[in-house]
């Protein structure tokens, strides 16, 4: 596994975006909407990995409440997986919960399955698996 991306929850884009485009040194390479999760997401490459900041699309977003909750910053991290499927095989079997074992599409051309924070020591943990 690699460390693909961490996450932020963000209030806004438009600030945040200015902000980590001043820290580090560069653009975000994409913007992406996914509906589904109620997110709008911006890229950043840093190196190996990447961030990728997280505003809400709607009031019902996780990042809504996760911003209500505990305000904005480190949201999950996103781990690379060879095949997703197979991993959450092994990881159940290893006796970790998932929030929904399905693997759903994610952002950035991937697939991507959440365990619960509350199996990985209050992290909440992405995997995600390039889509061919
Ligand atoms: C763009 C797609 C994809 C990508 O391609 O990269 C993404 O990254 S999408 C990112 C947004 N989507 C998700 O986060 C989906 C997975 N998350 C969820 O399903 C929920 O957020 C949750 C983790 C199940 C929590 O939802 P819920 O139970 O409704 O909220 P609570 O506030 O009641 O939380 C319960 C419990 O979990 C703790 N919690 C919540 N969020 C996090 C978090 N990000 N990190 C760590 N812990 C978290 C919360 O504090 C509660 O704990 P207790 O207070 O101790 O009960
Ligand atoms: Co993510």
């Amino acid at each position: 596994m690699k460390l693909e991306h961490i996450g932020i929850a963000v209030k806004s884009l438009g600030v945040s975006d200015e902000l980590f485009a001043k820290l580090l040194g560069k653009e975000s390479y994409k913007k992406e909407t996914v509906e589904r999760e109620g997110v709008v997401t911006s890229f950043y490459e840093t190196g190996e990995s990447k961030i990728e900041l997280l505003e809400a699309s709607n009031p019902e977003s996780p990042i809504s409440k996760f911003i209500d909750k505990k305000g904005e910053g480190i949201h999950h991290l996103a781990f690379g997986v060879e095949n997703i499927y197979d991993e959450v095989k092994r990881l159940k079997n290893e006796g970790f919960q998932f929030i929904s074992e399905e693997p759903k599409e994610g952002a950035d051309n991937k697939l991507v399955v959440f365990l619960h924070p509350k199996s990985t020591n209050g992290v909440l943990v992405e995997l995600c698996q390039e889509k061919s």
